[in-house]
């Protein structure tokens, strides 16, 4: 089976800080969810970033699929199927949170459009009911839900999540994993970087432990998690 997401020897970086990621190999199958942790600065989000071809990569390749996404802008990786929930600004403000999920799928079809608006409207009822409000009157979880449902106008085949549960309250993050969760079950393949590390790992079939730009454990979500070494290396205790 070909696996939907594969990195290999991925390095690349900011400017003059281009080896941020130092060689990362990760491979993700279709319709399965990793969880990717560990300490601040290990360039998680650097790693979701280069990805979706926002961080440009010194060495290594992307493929989705097997096809190479390497050097492609991030507009040509989005059409070939990987959406990118960025940790912050990722909704209009000043915009309804109906025309937020119109503006995700502004390239399809307007039936298209209109059609997984109501299926985005009946998964995530918070979203029907304040479908006329502006964005920025939503709450921190509200929001994350709603940026999750803009990348899901384009019915894509793998998601990327920068750290969704930044800066929500304890519940109102509990809240939004059982969204993704509810998401990944539906079938769409998930790769998400997460601070809040066990609450991930508990939700995600895998864990990928990233340390210093270098893949430091990979395993069975569950399995990580539970490992004392791993809690205590990598995830503070
Ligand atoms: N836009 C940028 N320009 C230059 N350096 C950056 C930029 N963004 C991040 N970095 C640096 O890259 C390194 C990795 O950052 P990254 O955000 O990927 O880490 P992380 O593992 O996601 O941790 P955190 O949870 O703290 O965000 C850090 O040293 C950071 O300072």
């Amino acid at each position: 089976m070909t696996a939907l997401l594969e990195a290999e020897g991925v390095v690349g970086g900011y400017g003059a800080a281009d080896e941020i990621l130092k060689g990362i190999t990760v491979t993700l199958a279709a319709h399965r969810m990793a969880a990717i942790v560990g300490p601040n600065g290990a360039g998680k989000s650097t790693f979701l970033k280069a990805i979706a071809g926002l961080v440009k990569l010194k060495a290594g390749q992307v493929r989705l699929a097997g096809e190479v996404l390497t050097g492609l802008p991030p507009r040509g990786i989005a059409a070939r199927g990987i959406a990118f929930v960025p940790q912050e600004s990722n909704v209009f403000g000043s915009l309804s949170v109906r025309e937020n999920l119109e503006m995700g799928g502004y390239l399809e079809p307007r039936a298209t459009v209109a059609r997984r608006v109501e299926g985005l409207f009946t998964r995530f009822p918070i979203l029907a009911e304040k479908r006329r409000r502006a964005a920025r009157t939503l709450s921190g979880g509200q929001r994350q839900i709603l940026a999750m449902g803009m990348a899901l106008m384009v019915e894509p085949k793998l998601l990327l999540l920068d750290e969704p549960s930044a800066g929500l309250s304890p519940k109102a993050a509990e809240s939004l994993f059982d969204g993704i969760a509810a998401i990944h079950q539906e079938g769409t393949a998930i790769l998400m970087v997460e601070q809040n590390a066990l609450e991930a790992l508990a939700i995600a079939e895998e864990g990928i432990v990233l340390v210093d730009g270098r893949v430091a454990r990979t395993g069975e979500a569950a399995a990580l998690a539970a490992d004392p070494e791993v809690r205590r290396l990598f995830l503070g205790g």
